[in-house]
């Protein structure tokens, strides 16, 4: 089996953090693989890296992204803690001796992809949205190829736009069967199952808005929900619902998703292509302050393939929730064209000639 050393980075979000993994994941089932991440200190990615994945050190860095708007005074700071860090990164890169780098963008890909690129290390960036972030927009120069979700995104890399290729975001294996959810949450599998999360951080706005539906509806209506809430929300409101199995955070919801009738989601592109790599059908409330408005477009991209209803936050009442839910579960899957899984197209393209 052929050997091979690789260094990753993207965190702090489950939207950041899932898509490296997967491919990391893909990697280590197929070659014998060490690989050294870069983690946000005290991050999803730094909490979790050592669980996820073989044969991983992790190194964590204490980083924080630049405040907003650009010019504010306290940036100056955060740049020279880039600049600190960076020394770090490139001292364990160069230890390490990777044969590439695969980075997800955020603030964290800033010092480790620039000190891979002084040190000559072939990089490889993924961009998860339809509208790509600052920081992967900025690298794209710096980058062998950059993976893209969505075909619209390619020509927002300007004149690195050449570098792009379009292979879809890819999701972690599914290995549970549907008797086994079904089983694990103690439900009916004859009635539907329906999945509700607000991304990798939960989102209030849900919680809120499905309390009231919730507070409509009856254990006889049939319907069965797993409410992922996110860190902090007070559990008790949910169990009062019998027809509710509420948790603060699943680290493999994936599997859950994937078994679902339905899934009720914030618009983060790495749920959105959950949703669409698993075949889900789908109930997007994008959340209005992402930036340039960002789950908006990728919520569409679902709705354009038949798997999903968008509703905007100001639209979203307990009615017209229980109505597009409804809507929903009758209508029929439409199988979503991929020629090629997510995950295999990256894999490949990391390995081809061309790339080196
Ligand atoms: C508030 C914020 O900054 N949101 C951004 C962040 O989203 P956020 O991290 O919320 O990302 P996504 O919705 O894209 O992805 C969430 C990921 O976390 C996983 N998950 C979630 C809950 C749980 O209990 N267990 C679990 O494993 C989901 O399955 C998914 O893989 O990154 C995305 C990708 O760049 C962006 O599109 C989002 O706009």
């Amino acid at each position: 089996m052929a050997k091979y050393r690789v260094v990753l980075c993207g965190g702090g979000t489950g939207g950041h953090y899932y898509p490296v993994l997967s491919v990391a994941q893909r990697l280590a089932e197929e070659y014998e693989t060490e690989f050294l991440y870069f983690t946000i200190a005290g991050r999803l990615d730094d909490e979790r890296v050592e669980m996820d994945l073989p044969n991983v050190r992790k190194i964590p860095l204490k980083l924080k992204g630049l405040l907003r708007p650009i010019y504010n005074p306290k940036n100056i700071g955060i740049i020279l803690e880039h600049l600190e860090q960076m020394r770090l990164v490139k001292e364990e890169i160069s230890k390490f001796k990777p044969d590439f780098l695969f980075s997800s963008g955020g603030y964290v890909s800033f010092p480790v992809v620039l000190a891979a690129k002084k040190l000559d290390i072939p990089i490889f960036l993924h961009e998860q949205n339809a509208l790509p972030g600052i920081a992967n927009k900025r690298l794209a120069k710096y980058a062998t190829k950059v993976f893209i979700s969505f075909e619209e995104s390619a020509s927002r890399f300007g004149k690195y736009a050449y570098k792009t290729c379009l292979t879809g975001n890819p999701v972690r294996k599914v290995s549970m069967s549907r008797e086994e959810i079904f089983n694990t949450l103690e439900f009916d599998p004859t009635k539907p199952f329906i999945v509700v999360m607000g991304g990798s951080q939960g989102s209030d706005f849900i919680n809120e808005k499905m309390l009231q539906l919730y507070s409509s509806i009856c254990d006889d209506d049939g319907y069965q929900f797993l409410h992922v809430t996110g860190k902090g929300s007070n559990m008790e409101d949910f169990r009062k619902y019998p027809f509710v199995r509420v948790f603060e955070y699943i680290p493999n919801i994936h599997e859950y998703m994937a078994k679902a009738d339905l899934v009720i989601s914030r618009g983060g592109a790495t749920s959105v292509a959950e949703i669409m790599n698993y075949r889900r059908k789908a109930i997007i409330i994008p959340w209005s302050g992402a930036a340039e408005n960002h789950q908006y477009y990728n919520a569409v991209s679902l709705e354009k393939v038949g798997l999903g209803y968008v509703i905007l936050e100001n639209a979203v009442t307990p009615e017209l929730l229980l109505s597009r839910i409804r809507d929903s579960l009758r209508k029929k899957t439409v199988v979503v064209p991929y020629e090629k899984e997510p995950v295999e197209l990256i894999v490949e393209n990391l390995f081809r000639e061309e790339s080196r």
